[in-house]
């Protein structure tokens, strides 16, 4: 599978988002990485329902939905209506994941399971084969702009090996620190996604940023 671009709009610019998303509509950008935070799963709060749906109105492609949010099964039909695409819960958020993760497809959206950087891959043993995508958090959630942690390439490695055979189709994301710098080594590593804030929106050219993490060397 060639690797996807989803750029998180956690660091667009709000007051002009629809020209943000128009950009990444032009733009070989694939998904749309939508962040939302609730001030108690992380020490951070992004923004609700308004702009997902501002989002949705003008994206031309996928909202990628992250949710970092605790007891994500209160709001997965909201957000489906908001407009995702995919959602993807936490598993530290999760007692029941089994039973959120159907929930999720029983939506019709495409089901991942986050990884915080502490939690080992291995927890997904027993799920694997019904998910379709797992992001490996390469930062601690709750914030953009943070420093890439080096123990991603490993987990990815090991996720790459678990799911070939059981689940080769699998979408394995990963997110925090990604820029032109680590974007190759991740996708060696076993990534097929890769989610970028920060280098994307914070470039001088977001769309050749965008470019240059799709066609990395
Ligand atoms: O989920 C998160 C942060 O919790 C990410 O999606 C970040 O928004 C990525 O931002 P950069 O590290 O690429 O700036």
């Amino acid at each position: 599978m060639n690797h996807l671009i989803s750029p998180s709009i956690l660091a667009s610019d709000f007051g002009n988002l629809q020209r943000d998303i128009e950009m990444l509509n032009h733009s070989e950008a694939d998904w749309i990485h939508v962040d939302i935070m609730d001030g108690m799963f992380v020490p951070n709060i992004s923004f609700g329902f308004p702009i997902v749906e501002v989002a949705k109105k003008h994206a031309a492609k996928p909202l990628d939905v992250h949710l970092m949010i605790q007891d994500p099964d209160r709001y997965l039909e909201r957000f489906k209506e908001a407009g995702a695409s995919g959602i993807t819960v936490h598993f530290e958020a999760c007692p029941h994941l089994n039973r959120t993760v159907n929930a999720i497809k029983d939506l019709g959206c495409k089901a991942g399971v986050a990884l915080n950087p502490h939690t080992p891959v291995g927890f997904l043993e027993d799920i694997i084969e019904y998910l379709d995508l797992v992001l490996i958090m390469s930062v601690n959630p709750g914030f953009g702009g943070q420093k890439f942690i080096g123990n991603t390439y490993k987990k990815l490695r090991e996720l790459k090996k678990m799911s070939s055979g059981r689940n080769a189709k699998l979408f394995i994301e990963v997110d925090g620190g990604v820029d032109d710098s680590n974007s190759l080594k991740l996708i060696n590593a076993g990534a097929n996604v890769l989610v970028a804030g920060n280098s994307v929106f914070s470039a001088k050219d977001p769309a050749a940023a965008i470019r240059t993490l799709k066609h990395p060397h």
